[in-house]
């Protein structure tokens, strides 16, 4: 019995991406398929390198091409292409301030020292770790926190004058208002002038082609943090907050704001969730547990992940090597790359949403 490159797709669109809830070749992802007698090669492009079910889906192509009559051997190139977000996504419609970048990931928090810029820090890397081309940046005024993080002592330079080229480190383009200015110089600056610097940071920096643009947002729901995420096309937001039920607050803010200027909320993250005692293992909900997951569930969104309270992580945050990469076998460092993965495949989803009007489900 002869295979047909046919039989190869009819057996893909039996295959659905579970995130995505469409099948393979739908969805655009199966490519070069070709069949020589009872062989065949084909290749699967999923929508990031990052992919949370990759797995899943790897089992299901296989165990579809398994079931075509005559197939005997077959040859499944793995690839990933990370899609933009379609023009209209957030700020103003078919802006495209920074054309280069594929997706502009908003990580916002209601209130401070959530844990935002580690998040940011930590997702940005994790990313990159996984093959996605990644750029960070640390819009967070009151207290830039992103120089220190990273590691990064040396300031931008401008080679006409007029631009900055990134940082790099750890695998990704960096850039920070704290690179520029002493952190109490910003703090006096008033709407307008702090608009200006950070649109500056967003637009006049070389930030090349990128997959990701994780932004670290000031903290709270105030005039700087809606205009900048205004001005950018945003593929979507991510919240930071703690377990406390009092967070719970700030998280609405929070999220009344991106709904305001039409950005989706791709989830909610929890940080220092749990302290894991490193002696006897014992957990101690320090921050009380469950505020996410209810804030989650109460506006319908996506728990992206909970990050354990662990001294490794500020070590990590203060010696400028982010936990993902100096102990990236560590519960925290999987703790964040799930994490990582959960909000790629939701950038992905939010995007596919708009390009192929597909149902929306949480
Ligand atoms: N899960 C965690 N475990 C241990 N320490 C943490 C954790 N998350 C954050 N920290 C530490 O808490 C402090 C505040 O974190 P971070 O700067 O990320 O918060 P933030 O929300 O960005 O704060 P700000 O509002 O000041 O910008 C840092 O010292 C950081 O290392």
């Amino acid at each position: 019995m002869s295979v047909s490159e046919r039989d190869i797709l009819a057996a893909m669109s039996k295959v659905m991406d579970p995130e995505l809830h469409i099948d393979l070749v739908k969805a655009g992802m199966v490519k070069d398929v070709r069949v020589e007698g009872d062989k065949a090669k084909l290749k699967i492009e999923l929508t990031t390198p990052a992919c949370p079910m990759k797995g899943k889906i790897q089992a299901d192509a296989e165990a579809a091409l398994k079931g075509v009559p005559g197939l005997k051997t077959f040859d499944i190139e793995w690839g990933a292409q990370v899609r933009s977000a379609p023009a209209g996504m957030g700020g103003t419609p078919g802006q495209a301030l920074l054309p280069q970048v594929k997706n502009v990931i908003l990580v916002g928090a209601g209130k401070g020292g959530v844990g935002k810029s580690t998040v940011s820090v930590n997702l940005a890397t994790a990313l990159a770790r996984e093959g996605a081309k990644v750029g960070l940046l640390d819009a967070d005024f009151y207290g830039p926190s992103v120089p220190l993080m990273t590691g990064i002592t040396d300031k931008p330079t401008s080679p006409d004058g007029k631009t900055l080229l990134p940082m790099e480190k750890h695998g990704l383009k960096v850039m920070s208002i704290g690179f520029l200015v002493e952190a109490d110089q910003a703090l006096i600056w008033r709407g307008p002038m702090l608009h200006g610097a950070l649109m500056q940071l967003v637009r006049d920096v070389r930030w090349g082609e990128l997959d990701y643009l994780i932004l670290d947002l000031p903290p709270g729901t105030g005039d700087v943090a809606l205009s900048l995420s205004q001005s950018v096309r945003a593929a979507g937001a991510v919240l930071v907050t703690t377990p406390q039920d009092v967070a719970l607050a700030d998280v609405v803010r929070a999220k009344q704001m991106f709904d305001k200027v039409h950005i989706p909320v791709l989830g909610i993250v929890e940080n220092m969730s749990q302290f894991v005692c490193p002696n006897c293992s014992h957990v101690t909900p320090i921050f009380n547990k469950g505020g996410g997951h209810r804030a989650a569930q109460m506006f319908s969104i996506p728990f992206l992940g909970e990050i354990p309270l662990d001294l490794k992580i500020r070590e990590a945050g203060d010696a400028g090597v982010p936990v993902v990469i100096g102990a990236p076998d560590s519960p925290e460092a999987q703790a964040f790359r799930a994490m990582a993965r959960n909000i790629a495949g939701r950038v992905s989803t939010e995007n596919m949403r708009v390009a192929v009007k597909l149902p929306v489900v949480r």
